[in-house]
């Protein structure tokens, strides 16, 4: 194994991976938890479109277009608009801006463009400070945007350039933002994407963070975080919704059979190639696959990784409604924000009758998998399968 890992660390140094992979630790993510009294608020977000206009330095095109298209997004949701044509270079390029937030729901483009003016103003030093909603957190890295509103605490991965891939520190936080959702004053919890894809799983670049104790040490302490965030999903107690705005692969698509209902849209599709990448299936998917859609259909996925539609999904199970991608963050929210209304206790009560018979085994069927698990991370098989896609000659 020290050979492949070598080899591994051999090709970043010669520069032979395009991208410039994170050795060190990634840079720490800042949670945003904007309880009820922590969301920007319409007024932060007016008071921010006023001081916008009084920046005393041109923040450039390229944050004017980040501006314009939070601001769309966080008025009007989802970019509804015709793309202009190829010559109305202004308006396309704004168009581009706002299209590619995706299904970010309103609140969180709300959120973003409150930090982002105030962002602007203390570097401008303009003459209005926005004075950002009580006790939320400074602006930073927010790959992990945590909303809570209407009874609803949504948690979105918002790295759409890495189609939302799960990094260590990602892990961490989802494990933060589930447990203190476990404990708000929210009736459901969803997990959702921004931008086009929902999560393209593991973070291939998380095996090149290697630490003092070498590749053997990274498998172990990489089981341990495997088995304790499957664990969250295990005992978390209110109603988990997964609203799937896209693709999803890999831990992505197995922690689907610990969720209590899955809404996606018709763009999705559900992808675990774990034979492909020399490795294993997780987050309890060995056990609830087969439950969910017999032996023969999981093996399909989890052993030869046939990628599903939302459609065939839906159909074998793992997927609770398919709706039309143009409709389906309206129709869903709605029909969330109906549930969230219903009496907490008794929704929070009812599925633990449902899951507590089940947990002591899932429990053990996901310690069983993460050891596995560590041994397949330490493979040539696995290895190199990461090495071909860091060295972008292989894609799934
Ligand atoms: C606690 C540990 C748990 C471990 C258990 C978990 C297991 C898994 O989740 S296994 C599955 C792992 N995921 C993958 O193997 C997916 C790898 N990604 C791809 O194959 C493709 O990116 C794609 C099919 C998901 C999308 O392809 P495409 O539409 O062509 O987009 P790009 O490939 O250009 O992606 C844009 C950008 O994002 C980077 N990226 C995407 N996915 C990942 C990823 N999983 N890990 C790292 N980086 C990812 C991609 O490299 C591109 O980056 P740039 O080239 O720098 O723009």
């Amino acid at each position: 194994m020290a050979g492949v890992a070598g080899r591994l660390a051999r090709l970043w140094c010669s520069g032979a991976l395009s991208s410039p992979l994170q050795v060190t630790r990634f840079p720490a993510l800042q949670l945003h938890l904007c309880g009820p009294a922590m969301r920007a608020s319409q007024e932060d977000f007016e008071n921010a479109t006023n001081q916008v206009k009084l920046l005393k330095k041109d923040p450039g095109n390229e944050v004017k277009l980040k501006l314009y298209a939070l601001y769309k997004q966080a008025t009007e949701g989802p970019c509804n608009v015709p793309k202009p044509g190829v010559l109305d270079f202004i308006n396309k390029a704004k168009w581009d801006a706002w299209n590619a937030l995706g299904s970010l729901p309103k609140e969180t483009a709300r959120h973003n463009y409150v930090d982002l003016v105030s962002s602007l103003s203390a570097s401008s030093e303009s003459s209005i400070q926005v004075t950002p909603a009580a006790d939320r957190k400074q602006p930073g890295s927010d790959a992990l945007v945590v909303t809570s509103q209407d009874g609803i605490t949504t948690i979105t991965l918002n790295r759409p350039d890495k189609k939302n891939a799960l990094t260590t520190q990602m892990y961490h936080d989802i494990m933060l933002a589930l447990e203190a959702a476990s404990k708000d004053d929210s009736a459901i919890t969803v997990l959702t994407g921004n931008g086009d894809y929902y999560c393209s799983g593991n973070d291939l670049t998380n095996f090149t963070d290697i630490p003092p104790g070498g590749v053997e040490e990274k498998a172990r302490s990489g089981a341990v975080l495997l088995r304790d965030f499957v664990d969250r999903f295990i005992d978390f107690p209110k109603p988990l919704v997964a609203v799937v705005n896209g693709p999803a692969v890999g831990i992505s698509v197995t922690i689907l059979g610990l969720f209590d209902i899955v809404y996606a849209t018709d763009r999705a599709t559900f992808h675990t190639p774990f034979s492909h990448l020399g490795q294993s299936p997780e987050g309890c998917s060995s056990y609830t696959f087969p439950k969910i859609m017999g032996p023969s259909k999981a093996t399909e996925m989890l052993v030869f990784g046939k990628k599903l539609t939302a459609r065939e999904a839906c159909t074998q199970g793992l997927v609770t409604e398919v709706f039309p991608d143009s409709t389906f963050q309206k129709e869903v929210w709605v029909r969330l924000k109906a549930y969230s209304k219903l009496p907490p206790n008794a929704m929070r009560i009812s599925k633990q009758v449902i899951r507590n018979t089940e947990k002591e085994k899932l429990h053990a069927i996901n310690a069983e998998e993460s050891n596995i698990l560590r041994e397949r991370w330490l493979s040539d098989e696995c290895m190199n399968a990461v090495v071909s896609f860091l060295s972008k000659k292989a894609k799934l």
